[in-house]
Protein backbone atom coordinates (compact mmCIF):
# COMPACT_ATOMS: atom_id res chain seq x y z
CA UNK A 1 0.00 0.00 0.00
CA UNK A 2 1.00 3.78 -0.96
CA UNK A 3 2.31 5.93 2.00
CA UNK A 4 -0.01 8.13 0.18
CA UNK A 5 -3.07 6.60 0.17
CA UNK A 6 -5.60 8.61 1.67
CA UNK A 7 -7.93 5.14 3.12
CA UNK A 8 -5.25 4.35 4.82
CA UNK A 9 -6.30 6.05 7.86
CA UNK A 10 -2.73 5.85 9.36
CA UNK A 11 -1.97 8.33 6.77
CA UNK A 12 -1.55 11.90 7.16
CA UNK A 13 -2.69 13.84 4.30
CA UNK A 14 -0.83 16.75 4.83
CA UNK A 15 2.38 14.95 4.60
CA UNK A 16 1.46 14.14 0.63
CA UNK A 17 0.19 17.88 0.05
CA UNK A 18 3.80 18.72 1.20
CA UNK A 19 5.64 16.47 -1.06
CA UNK A 20 3.24 17.51 -4.04
CA UNK A 21 4.23 20.93 -3.74
CA UNK A 22 7.95 20.38 -3.46
CA UNK A 23 6.95 18.45 -6.66
CA UNK A 24 5.12 21.09 -8.31
CA UNK A 25 7.89 23.48 -6.86
CA UNK A 26 11.01 21.82 -7.90
CA UNK A 27 9.40 21.46 -12.05
CA UNK A 28 8.05 24.89 -12.71
CA UNK A 29 9.33 27.49 -9.57
CA UNK A 30 12.99 29.00 -10.48
CA UNK A 31 15.91 28.64 -7.74
CA UNK A 32 15.98 32.08 -6.54
CA UNK A 33 19.06 32.34 -3.56
CA UNK A 34 17.44 35.76 -2.61
CA UNK A 35 13.41 34.36 -1.94
CA UNK A 36 15.35 31.63 -0.20
CA UNK A 37 17.88 33.65 1.64
CA UNK A 38 14.62 35.38 2.71
CA UNK A 39 12.70 32.35 4.48
CA UNK A 40 16.33 31.86 6.35
CA UNK A 41 16.54 35.03 7.64
CA UNK A 42 13.00 35.07 8.62
CA UNK A 43 13.70 31.66 10.46
CA UNK A 44 17.13 32.91 12.04
CA UNK A 45 15.63 36.03 13.07
CA UNK A 46 12.35 33.97 14.81
CA UNK A 47 9.99 35.45 13.04
CA UNK A 48 6.82 33.18 12.91
CA UNK A 49 6.35 31.09 9.34
CA UNK A 50 3.28 32.89 7.81
CA UNK A 51 4.86 34.03 4.68
CA UNK A 52 2.86 32.47 1.33
CA UNK A 53 4.51 29.61 0.33
CA UNK A 54 6.72 29.28 -2.93
CA UNK A 55 4.13 28.57 -4.95
CA UNK A 56 1.36 31.03 -3.85
CA UNK A 57 4.10 33.67 -4.20
CA UNK A 58 4.61 32.64 -7.92
CA UNK A 59 0.76 33.02 -8.16
CA UNK A 60 0.94 36.31 -7.09
CA UNK A 61 3.47 37.32 -8.96
CA UNK A 62 1.75 35.93 -12.27
CA UNK A 63 -1.38 37.56 -11.00
CA UNK A 64 0.76 40.86 -11.31
CA UNK A 65 1.97 39.74 -14.69
CA UNK A 66 -1.66 39.19 -16.11
CA UNK A 67 -3.13 42.41 -14.35
CA UNK A 68 0.29 44.71 -15.67
CA UNK A 69 0.08 45.73 -12.30
CA UNK A 70 2.77 49.26 -11.46
CA UNK A 71 0.82 50.45 -8.59
CA UNK A 72 0.35 47.34 -5.60
CA UNK A 73 0.10 47.77 -1.50
CA UNK A 74 0.50 44.82 -0.07
CA UNK A 75 -1.04 44.77 4.24
CA UNK A 76 1.34 42.48 6.28
CA UNK A 77 4.93 42.42 5.06
CA UNK A 78 6.35 40.02 7.80
CA UNK A 79 10.06 39.37 6.16
CA UNK A 80 8.94 40.47 2.84
CA UNK A 81 8.57 37.06 1.20
CA UNK A 82 5.28 37.88 -0.56
CA UNK A 83 6.81 41.27 -1.48
CA UNK A 84 9.96 40.13 -2.96
CA UNK A 85 7.39 38.01 -5.15
CA UNK A 86 5.36 40.67 -6.38
CA UNK A 87 8.00 43.21 -6.85
CA UNK A 88 10.05 41.02 -9.20
CA UNK A 89 6.98 41.17 -11.39
CA UNK A 90 7.07 45.10 -11.46
CA UNK A 91 8.19 47.31 -14.68
CA UNK A 92 11.09 49.66 -13.89
CA UNK A 93 8.67 52.27 -12.83
CA UNK A 94 6.72 50.27 -10.72
CA UNK A 95 6.12 50.47 -6.84
CA UNK A 96 4.60 48.37 -4.57
CA UNK A 97 3.75 49.69 -1.06
CA UNK A 98 3.89 47.06 1.86
CA UNK A 99 2.61 47.77 5.27
CA UNK A 100 3.53 46.18 8.62
CA UNK A 101 3.13 46.85 12.25
CA UNK A 102 5.64 44.88 14.17
CA UNK A 103 9.05 47.06 13.72
CA UNK A 104 11.39 43.29 13.94
CA UNK A 105 9.31 42.55 10.90
CA UNK A 106 9.98 45.20 8.91
CA UNK A 107 13.88 45.54 9.84
CA UNK A 108 13.94 41.91 8.30
CA UNK A 109 12.10 42.74 5.57
CA UNK A 110 14.16 45.72 4.84
CA UNK A 111 17.24 43.35 4.92
CA UNK A 112 15.96 40.99 2.73
CA UNK A 113 14.57 43.27 0.13
CA UNK A 114 18.25 45.12 0.10
CA UNK A 115 19.77 41.70 -0.52
CA UNK A 116 17.88 41.04 -3.13
CA UNK A 117 18.34 44.92 -4.36
CA UNK A 118 14.69 45.55 -4.44
CA UNK A 119 14.71 48.71 -1.91
CA UNK A 120 13.87 50.86 -4.91
CA UNK A 121 10.94 49.42 -6.17
CA UNK A 122 9.04 49.23 -2.53
CA UNK A 123 7.70 52.00 0.02
CA UNK A 124 7.48 50.13 3.52
CA UNK A 125 5.53 51.34 6.30
CA UNK A 126 5.90 50.72 9.93
CA UNK A 127 3.12 51.13 11.88
CA UNK A 128 -1.08 49.61 12.11
CA UNK A 129 -1.57 49.75 8.54
CA UNK A 130 -4.90 51.17 9.53
CA UNK A 131 -2.79 54.28 10.94
CA UNK A 132 -0.73 54.04 7.71
CA UNK A 133 -3.72 54.23 4.90
CA UNK A 134 -5.08 57.39 5.63
CA UNK A 135 -1.30 58.77 4.44
CA UNK A 136 -0.96 56.58 1.63
CA UNK A 137 -4.38 57.24 0.25
CA UNK A 138 -2.93 61.29 0.53
CA UNK A 139 0.39 60.45 -1.25
CA UNK A 140 -0.73 58.07 -3.77
CA UNK A 141 -3.26 59.62 -5.52
CA UNK A 142 -3.40 57.33 -8.51
CA UNK A 143 -5.56 54.39 -7.83
CA UNK A 144 -3.41 50.72 -6.88
CA UNK A 145 -4.10 47.49 -10.23
CA UNK A 146 -4.14 45.49 -7.47
CA UNK A 147 -4.01 44.88 -3.63
CA UNK A 148 -2.91 42.04 -1.15
CA UNK A 149 -4.61 41.59 2.38
CA UNK A 150 -2.78 39.63 4.26
CA UNK A 151 -2.38 40.99 7.88
CA UNK A 152 -4.32 40.46 10.95
CA UNK A 153 -7.98 39.27 9.76
CA UNK A 154 -10.11 40.87 12.54
CA UNK A 155 -9.46 43.72 10.51
CA UNK A 156 -9.84 42.88 6.78
CA UNK A 157 -13.99 44.16 6.87
CA UNK A 158 -11.65 47.83 7.01
CA UNK A 159 -9.28 46.88 5.14
CA UNK A 160 -11.87 46.01 2.10
CA UNK A 161 -13.12 49.49 2.85
CA UNK A 162 -9.89 51.14 2.00
CA UNK A 163 -9.19 48.67 -0.96
CA UNK A 164 -12.38 49.99 -2.31
CA UNK A 165 -11.24 53.93 -1.59
CA UNK A 166 -7.63 53.20 -3.68
CA UNK A 167 -8.56 51.35 -6.32
CA UNK A 168 -10.24 51.03 -9.70
CA UNK A 169 -12.43 49.27 -12.20
CA UNK A 170 -9.99 46.60 -13.33
CA UNK A 171 -8.38 46.47 -10.27
CA UNK A 172 -8.05 43.21 -8.30
CA UNK A 173 -8.03 42.55 -4.34
CA UNK A 174 -6.57 39.05 -2.70
CA UNK A 175 -7.01 37.96 0.63
CA UNK A 176 -5.54 35.40 1.70
CA UNK A 177 -5.85 32.80 4.81
CA UNK A 178 -9.87 32.68 4.14
CA UNK A 179 -10.49 29.26 4.78
CA UNK A 180 -8.59 28.77 8.15
CA UNK A 181 -8.38 24.98 8.22
CA UNK A 182 -12.67 24.72 7.05
CA UNK A 183 -13.48 26.95 9.93
CA UNK A 184 -15.01 29.73 7.92
CA UNK A 185 -17.84 28.27 7.70
CA UNK A 186 -18.65 28.37 11.35
CA UNK A 187 -21.20 31.07 12.24
CA UNK A 188 -20.87 31.13 15.81
CA UNK A 189 -16.77 30.73 16.08
CA UNK A 190 -15.26 32.83 18.81
CA UNK A 191 -12.50 33.25 17.12
CA UNK A 192 -12.20 37.06 15.94
CA UNK A 193 -9.79 35.59 12.68
CA UNK A 194 -12.73 33.62 11.48
CA UNK A 195 -15.13 36.22 12.15
CA UNK A 196 -13.17 38.77 10.24
CA UNK A 197 -12.32 36.84 7.34
CA UNK A 198 -16.19 35.93 7.51
CA UNK A 199 -17.54 39.76 7.57
CA UNK A 200 -15.17 40.19 4.48
CA UNK A 201 -16.32 37.67 2.46
CA UNK A 202 -19.81 38.89 3.25
CA UNK A 203 -19.03 42.49 1.77
CA UNK A 204 -17.38 40.90 -1.13
CA UNK A 205 -20.33 39.03 -1.64
CA UNK A 206 -22.98 41.78 -1.33
CA UNK A 207 -20.84 44.69 -2.82
CA UNK A 208 -22.13 45.74 -6.12
CA UNK A 209 -18.99 46.39 -7.74
CA UNK A 210 -17.01 43.38 -6.72
CA UNK A 211 -16.87 39.87 -8.93
CA UNK A 212 -15.11 37.39 -6.91
CA UNK A 213 -14.46 34.23 -6.04
CA UNK A 214 -12.28 32.39 -3.32
CA UNK A 215 -9.98 28.82 -4.02
CA UNK A 216 -9.70 26.67 -0.89
CA UNK A 217 -5.94 24.72 -0.86
CA UNK A 218 -4.13 22.42 0.46
CA UNK A 219 -0.40 22.47 0.51
CA UNK A 220 3.05 22.72 2.49
CA UNK A 221 1.48 25.73 4.86
CA UNK A 222 -2.04 22.71 5.47
CA UNK A 223 -5.53 23.86 4.39
CA UNK A 224 -6.61 27.49 3.58
CA UNK A 225 -7.60 29.01 0.74
CA UNK A 226 -7.92 32.55 -0.44
CA UNK A 227 -9.83 35.17 -2.22
CA UNK A 228 -9.81 37.41 -5.78
CA UNK A 229 -12.45 40.04 -5.87
CA UNK A 230 -12.20 42.47 -9.39
CA UNK A 231 -13.53 46.02 -8.77
CA UNK A 232 -16.27 46.62 -11.86
CA UNK A 233 -17.72 49.84 -13.34
CA UNK A 234 -21.18 48.60 -13.62
CA UNK A 235 -23.16 46.83 -11.14
CA UNK A 236 -22.42 43.00 -11.42
CA UNK A 237 -25.58 40.68 -11.33
CA UNK A 238 -24.53 38.10 -8.31
C1 LIG B 1 0.64 36.54 7.40
S1 LIG B 1 1.92 37.67 7.80
C2 LIG B 1 2.32 38.37 6.23
C3 LIG B 1 3.01 37.39 5.34
C4 LIG B 1 3.61 38.02 4.10
N1 LIG B 1 2.59 38.68 3.31
C5 LIG B 1 4.25 36.93 3.27
O1 LIG B 1 3.50 36.15 2.65
O2 LIG B 1 5.48 36.82 3.24
C6 LIG B 1 1.04 38.98 8.57
C7 LIG B 1 1.88 40.18 8.95
O3 LIG B 1 0.96 41.25 9.22
C8 LIG B 1 1.48 41.99 10.29
N2 LIG B 1 0.37 42.71 10.94
C9 LIG B 1 -0.48 42.27 11.90
N3 LIG B 1 -1.34 43.23 12.24
C10 LIG B 1 -1.03 44.30 11.48
C11 LIG B 1 -1.56 45.61 11.39
N4 LIG B 1 -2.59 46.01 12.13
N5 LIG B 1 -1.01 46.45 10.50
C12 LIG B 1 0.03 46.07 9.71
N6 LIG B 1 0.57 44.83 9.77
C13 LIG B 1 0.06 43.97 10.64
C14 LIG B 1 2.12 40.95 11.20
O4 LIG B 1 3.06 41.56 12.08
C15 LIG B 1 2.74 40.00 10.18
O5 LIG B 1 4.07 40.36 9.93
Amino acid sequence: MSKYDLNNSKVNPSARWNEVDHYINSLLLPNDKDLQAALEANAEAGLPSHDVTPNQGKFLQLLLKIQGASRVLEIGTLGAYSTIWMARALPDHGRIVSLESEPKHAAIAQANLTRAGLMHKVDLRVGPALTSLPDIKEEYPEPFDLIFIDADKPSNPDYLRWALRLTRPGSLIIGDNIIRDGEVIHSDSEDARVQGVRTFLECIGDHPHLEATALQTVGSKGYDGFVIARVTDSPVTK
